[in-house]
């Protein structure tokens, strides 16, 4: 439908608006974006800002008022939309599995409506089940009340993918489980999309959750204005106003210390020191803060070499002050 191989495609909105009938004030007010191929967006925003108008106008499930979309070029609007849904991923936190269906039936569903042979829809939920990590085995043939709510999760986002679509629109689709299912769903999907990378438009209020996975955020406003469009690392280095230094909070340094790896700063010397507290490769830049503090000491031991407090500090253009409120016995 789109014109794409199997990665993702642009999308574009031009002065999107949605007034809905009866409301004085538009829910989306003259919105443009570009979302390059294979990134993952993420809009965070507070409730009622219009974040799920806008992306339910992607699929087409809120019709616009006025505006433009396209998905790979193609004018979305001239588009049959049932046909459309078939080829857009949709993943939002209520899961909307069917109860009466098993997970391979609800996954499968998709592939099937596009008339792919049984076979290769057999093969397909195998091969989505292992890659949300649910054996296939223990999971195809269980229906959604027989399963936790991280589980049906899984499950939804498998479905969401079952066609292989260039696009996917997730709406809040880890909300409904507890803090640690959570961080594991979202390092799964970190891993997933790294492989994938389809383009994605992901919906949340969780601004910890928007700087782990976007690739950029999108910081909406009321009626879905955009307060800034950046990567992580810029909105936390250089955030537009006070509106947005808002979400990020009083933590900015740490949190820009969780995007950046060990192996991404200078190191003092390019050998491990085994004297010294080893952190292991792919360790972030907050975690070996957090060992230093641990520890009692400035500098610790990588495979790629010798990284210090003094670096951390640098990588995050942490000023002098806060290096010297944080210890450290050199
Ligand atoms: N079907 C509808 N009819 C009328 N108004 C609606 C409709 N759906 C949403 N709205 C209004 O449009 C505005 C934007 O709603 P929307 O659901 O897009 O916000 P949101 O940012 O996704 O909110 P939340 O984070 O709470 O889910 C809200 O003021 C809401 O009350």
């Amino acid at each position: 439908m789109f014109d794409r191989d199997s990665e993702g495609v642009r999308i574009e909105l031009r002065s999107l608006t949605k007034q809905y009938p009866g409301q004085e004030a538009p829910a989306v007010d003259n919105v443009t974006l570009d979302i390059p191929a294979g990134e993952l967006v993420v809009f965070v925003g507070p409730s009622g800002c219009g974040k799920t108008t806008t992306m339910k106008m992607i699929n087409r499930l809120v019709e616009p008022t006025s505006g433009e979309i396209r998905i790979g070029g193609q004018d979305v609007l001239s588009l049959n939309p049932d046909e459309l849904r078939r080829h857009v991923g949709y993943a939002i936190q209520q899961v909307g599995l069917f109860p009466h269906l098993t997970v391979a039936q609800n996954i499968g569903l998709v592939p099937k409506l596009l008339g792919w042979p049984a076979a290769k829809i057999a093969e397909r939920v195998e091969e989505l089940l292992a890659l949300v990590s649910l054996e296939p085995s223990a999971f195809r043939d269980r229906y959604p009340r027989q399963l936790s709510g991280g589980q049906q999760q899984r499950v939804g986002v498998a479905r969401a993918l079952a066609a292989d679509p260039p696009v996917m629109l997730m709406d809040e689709p880890f909300g409904a489980t507890d803090p640690i299912t959570r961080e594991h769903l979202q390092n799964e999907f970190v891993r997933l999309q790294k492989q994938l990378r389809k383009t994605i438009i992901f919906v949340t209020h969780d601004f910890e959750e928007a700087i782990k996975l976007g690739d950029r955020i999108a910081i909406l406003r009321e009626r879905s204005h955009i307060a800034q469009y950046d990567t992580p690392a810029n909105i936390l280095a250089s955030p537009a106003d006070d509106y947005v230094a808002s979400f990020i909070g009083q933590d900015g340094t740490l949190k820009r210390l969780a995007l950046l790896r060990v192996e991404d700063v200078p190191v003092e010397s390019p050998e491990p020191d085994p004297a010294l507290p080893q952190v292991a490769a792919g360790t972030t830049l907050r975690e070996a803060l957090d060992f230093m503090l641990a520890h009692g000491t400035d500098r610790c031991s990588t495979p790629s070499g010798v990284v210090t407090y003094a670096t951390l500090c640098a990588a995050v253009g942490a000023p002098e002050q806060q290096r010297a409120g944080s210890g450290g016995g050199r």
